[in-house]
């Protein structure tokens, strides 16, 4: 496993996820249906939408998370499955009261009858900056803290595809720049897909960008500006693609943004494969089992 820039274990995703003719459905509701996306190694997709498309759904989804009505075909270009190869960071940090931080971190490992590796817990906590607080209690922490825990525990996971769905959505906007320049140095070399509200998230930490939009939904991937991520906010060429996903996320029908949108240049479906193993029903190292079940 070689060390990302920070030092810290990190196994790179060398390999691209595919899904194809996913479906998900609640009581006869088709959220999404032959929805394609194509998750290329070591990129940050971000996922757009408006609230209640099925943003979350998808992402769970993709964790193996959504019982029920649910199809299709999730492919590695490597030729094994992703079950098991899966992080997923939660809306909610949900940190356990009764625990110290460093006790969160290392709740994986506890969970699953291992030992836990507490240098590499504290590594990761003084990469985020939390090292002085590992003995609090998350009632202790800041908002910023708390995300901050819970990006080091899905980091301690170690899994080469990381799942995140609004890590940065409860934050003000300075501790939201300073998270997403933190989450992008230390998922350097992992696949993410993360899904966010925030078009400038996107801009600034996305390598692709995808809006879901509809009923049933569909995808499409937009544009993204040139330059390493984090990109810089005050870019004029960020402030410009900001303009286009506002527009196609449908600002211009409630602001007069009437003009369409000119940087959106794929729609789904149009992707190739070169994945070789199929698998519907990957499973996730997720914080909300660890949440649902641990009692200690
Ligand atoms: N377990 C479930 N059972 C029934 N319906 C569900 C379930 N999970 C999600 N839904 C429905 O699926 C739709 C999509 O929900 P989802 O949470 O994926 O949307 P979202 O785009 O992530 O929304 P938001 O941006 O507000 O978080 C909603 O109508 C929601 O009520």
């Amino acid at each position: 496993m070689p060390p990302n820039r920070d030092g810290a274990t990190n196994t790179a995703c060398n390999f691209d996820v595919w899904l194809r003719h996913g479906r998900v459905a609640f009581d006869d509701i088709e959220i999404f249906h032959d929805l394609d996306l194509h998750l290329p190694a070591q990129s940050t997709s971000c996922l757009l939408g408006p609230s209640g498309v099925g943003k979350s759904t998808l992402l769970r989804y993709l964790a193996g998370l959504v019982d029920g009505d649910v199809s299709g075909d999730i492919t590695c270009s490597d030729g094994t499955n992703l079950a098991g190869r899966v992080a997923y960071m939660a809306q909610q940090d949900l940190l356990l009261p009764w625990r110290t931080v460093l006790e969160n971190v290392v709740v994986g490992a506890v969970l699953r009858g291992e030992k836990p590796d507490h240098d590499r817990a504290c590594h990761l906590l003084e990469q985020v900056g939390l090292l002085d607080a590992a003995h609090l209690r998350p009632a202790a922490l800041s908002g910023g803290m708390r995300q901050r825990a819970a990006l080091a525990r899905t980091l301690m996971e170690d899994r080469p595809v990381v799942l995140m769905d609004e890590p940065f959505s409860a934050l003000d906007p300075l501790n939201r720049l300073k998270l997403q320049d933190l989450a992008a140095r230390m998922l350097a070399g992992k696949s993410v897909l993360l899904v966010t509200h925030d078009p400038l998230e996107a801009l600034r930490i996305g390598h692709y960008i995808h809006v879901l939009r509809g009923a049933p939904a569909r995808l499409t991937q937009t544009s993204v500006p040139n330059g390493d991520i984090p990109r810089d906010v005050a870019n004029s060429e960020v402030m410009r693609h900001q303009g286009e996903l506002l527009r196609l996320l449908g600002a211009g029908e409630e602001t007069g943004m009437t003009q369409q949108a000119p940087g959106h240049s794929h729609t789904q479906g149009h992707n190739t494969t070169r994945a070789t193993s199929t698998n519907t029903s990957t499973s996730a190292s997720t914080t909300a089992s660890f949440a649902g079940g641990d009692n200690a």
